[in-house]
């Protein structure tokens, strides 16, 4: 029987998931998936002291043209960090003939559509769904179990580091650094985890998804970008109290011509899809013009979750043989733009006095009016020889930042999505509120 022969390129912790998979633990099915056994015939690492655990008879180097020089590879698996040489390796083994499966975000968010061309120009195929949300199959749902509907708006927990430090944080009350040093050993964070914790990851995930809902990016100068690095437990606390969890959401809409997009740390309610994706999971919300609301979750990152991608990006290359690069994603053409909602906020200021929380709350409420904003609920804890000040505000989001700026005292402020706002007991107000600025 002839086999597929595949090469990886990087095996960290993704790599050896992808090794183990083809060659441990998912080898039959895989072999029965493909219709012939899948060899891994080349491996490329940067560092040729470690110890891998390798078969004999695999070429394990650090030079890439030895595997560029093997007879033939069929497919490339690209698992190594940043933007080059990722890129120019993709192209030399696209131009030699093989597909490529890569994972690789952050070169995907840069030259995704210069890759895709030159996939194209080869007539291979250049598969991703490792690159956005880990395990979960999304990329494909868009590009083929969506092609008619419209796709609204998109808000989704994109990185795993995050969402399983804030989880934590508030599950636990662990530390921020401690639980951080846990996603780096447990394989979910970036080789530089200040790429997760700033939401650039989140970033250029949502670059991908941008490129592929409505085949183009924002310009990056415009798009907030914040992550959850000062987020901390006192704001998860206030959250708490309020029925609301602190999430790093990412989201995408159309508006007019421009695409919008936008990543930082954002409270949600019990009624929102997002509130119960938890750890390393993500979880994406697509609001679309006919099937209505969809929500995807799932690992988000980790070996096993991105291998899985991975892997079924490989048993949908050799099923369907050759790409039909002629077939465009139908709804590319058929943009619907969603709804604007209200800005409701939530600041959050530490005090550790009574004085000082006697002066805040004079002085913001004068503030409030001034600059035309509601203060809608407040929220006060006592904790830790201090206190915590939580505000349910609505109002426009530049006067929100005209607000903070001229406040004594620093504010940390958050939206809160306005999805299924209408928690409980307190926020009555809130609901008519909502009801009256959408
Ligand atoms: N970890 C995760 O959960 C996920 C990661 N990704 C992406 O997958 C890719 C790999 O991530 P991950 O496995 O976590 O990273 P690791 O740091 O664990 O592994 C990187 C691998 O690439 C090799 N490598 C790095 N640079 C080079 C180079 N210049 N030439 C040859 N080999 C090189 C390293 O070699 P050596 O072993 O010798 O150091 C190592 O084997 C990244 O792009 C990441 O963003 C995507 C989804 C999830
Ligand atoms: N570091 C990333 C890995 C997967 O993309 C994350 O935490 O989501």
């Amino acid at each position: 029987m002839s086999s597929l022969k595949v090469a990886l390129l990087g095996l960290g912790t993704v790599g050896k998931g992808v090794y183990e998979s083809i060659i441990q633990t998912h080898e039959k099915k895989l072999t029965e998936a493909v219709g012939k056994k899948v060899e891994i015939v080349g491996v490329l690492v940067k560092d040729h002291q470690k110890e891998r655990g390798i078969k004999k008879d695999i070429l394990v180097t650090t030079d890439v043209n030895q595997i560029l020089k093997l007879p033939h590879v069929d497919i490339v698996f690209e698992a190594i960090v940043g933007i080059e040489p990722a890129n120019t390796y993709i192209r030399q083994f696209l131009e030699k003939g093989s597909h490529v499966i890569s994972a690789n975000k952050q070169l995907l968010a840069y030259k995704g559509k210069e890759l895709a061309e030159v996939a194209n120009k080869y007539n291979r195929f250049l598969t991703f769904e490792a690159a956005v949300a880990g395990g979960i199959p999304l990329l494909r749902t868009i590009i083929q179990l969506l092609q008619v509907n419209g796709i609204t708006k998109l808000e989704g927990i994109l990185n795993g580091t995050s969402n399983y430090i804030l989880s934590k944080m508030r599950t636990e009350q662990s530390n921020f650094n401690e639980v951080l040093k846990e996603a780096q050993d447990l394989g979910y964070a970036e080789a530089d985890p200040s790429s997760d914790v700033l939401g650039t990851d989140a970033f250029y995930k949502l670059m991908i998804l941008s490129n592929l809902i409505y085949q183009k990016q924002p310009n990056w100068e415009n798009v907030n970008k914040v992550g959850v690095n000062e987020v901390s437990q006192a704001d998860i606390l206030i959250g708490e109290r309020l029925g609301f969890r602190l999430k790093l959401v990412a989201t995408l809409q159309k508006k007019e011509q421009d695409v919008l997009a936008e990543v930082r740390p954002v409270f949600v309610s019990n009624e929102h899809p997002l509130y119960n994706v938890e750890g390393v999971d993500n979880g994406i919300v697509l609001n679309t013009d006919l099937v209505g609301t969809l929500l995807l979750q799932g690992p988000g990152a980790g070996s096993l979750a991105t291998a899985s991608a991975m892997i079924e990006d490989l048993v949908y290359i050799s099923q369907k043989g050759t790409p039909n690069i002629q077939t465009p994603r139908f709804s590319y053409n058929s943009l619907v733009e969603g709804k604007e909602e209200p800005s409701i906020w939530l600041t959050i200021v530490e005090l550790p006095t009574d004085e000082l929380v006697k002066e805040y709350k004079q002085y913001s409420s004068i503030n409030f009016a001034n600059k035309d904003l509601t203060a809608v609920h407040q929220e006060e804890i006592k904790h830790n020889d201090g206190y915590i000040i939580g505000e349910i505000l609505v109002g426009k989001s530049e006067n929100v930042e005209r607000f903070i700026e001229e406040l004594p005292q620093k504010i940390r402020i958050y939206p809160i999505s306005p999805k299924g706002i209408n928690i409980a007991t307190k926020n009555v107000e809130l609901t008519r509120l909502q009801t009256t600025t959408s």
